[in-house]
């Protein structure tokens, strides 16, 4: 995945600014900033969701948006659905406009996670909620996964439940981008870090590094870069 020279704007307000990033394949990356720094935005980007006028995005050697969209797999907060759809017309949705979604490999990771086909979108917790969307995410079988703040909300277990989800239906040659809060309910999943501050992407670094030159775990090494104490 590559971007360059990326500038983006909304409402005539700056919102990200010479963006150039380069993600290997196969890796975990974090995506970290404070409320507001863009996370969702760049991956609303990288998606083909929101369009750029300034700026080319590569997923897997593509750069026309349908072909991006055929190699990228965003969570999506199911806010389009209604709330009384059933579990199972979501996934019946999503194998009907996802060619590369596979029925099997939903059911697998949804009985993982311990999700009811029958139950309708109103019965569900936060944390159910959270599961199905990962569910329905991982059940692609995309180049580049998205994940914007899986974790939000969702109790300590579950949380725990989504990260395993993760670790085992992960392809090696897929990239995921997971941005969350929860900086250290992550940290353990994480190969690379991407800082966004101020607009710009602030740092691309190993999580390796962070701890040999550093000598910090992921969430002390954000929060020092933020502080203006790592330059
Ligand atoms: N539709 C929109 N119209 C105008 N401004 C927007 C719109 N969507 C986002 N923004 C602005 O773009 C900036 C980046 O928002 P974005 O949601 O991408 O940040 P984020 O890092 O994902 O934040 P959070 O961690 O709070 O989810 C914010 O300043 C936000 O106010």
């Amino acid at each position: 995945m590559k971007i360059e020279e990326l500038n983006y704007k909304k409402g005539g307000k700056k919102i990200l600014e010479d963006v150039n990033l380069k993600l290997d394949s196969g890796k975990i990356i974090g995506l970290l900033g404070e409320n507001g720094a863009g996370k969702t935005t760049l991956m609303r980007i990288i998606a083909g969701v929101n369009s750029v006028p300034e700026g080319v995005i590569t997923v897997n050697g593509n750069t026309k948006k349908v072909s991006i969209k055929e190699n990228v797999s965003l969570s999506d907060h199911l806010d389009g659905f209604k709330a009384t759809n059933k579990i199972s017309e979501i996934v019946h949705f999503y194998s009907a406009v996802y060619q590369d979604f596979s029925i099997t490999k939903y059911e697998d990771i949804a009985n993982f996670l311990g999700l009811d086909m029958t139950k309708k979108l109103a019965a569900l917790s936060t944390g159910t909620r959270g599961k199905l969307v990962i569910a329905l995410t991982l059940a692609r079988s995309a180049k580049l996964y998205l994940l914007d703040e899986p974790l939000s909300g969702i109790d300590s277990i579950s949380r725990k439940k989504i990260i395993s989800s993760i670790i085992r239906w992960k392809d090696d040659d897929s990239t995921i981008i997971i941005s969350d809060h929860y900086v250290t309910a992550i940290a353990s999943l994480l190969d690379e870090v991407v800082i966004i501050k101020d607009q710009k992407i602030r740092d691309l670094i190993p999580v390796e590094k962070i701890q040999s030159d550093y000598h910090l775990g992921i969430e002390a090494y954000y929060e020092k870069v933020y502080l203006g104490e790592i330059q």
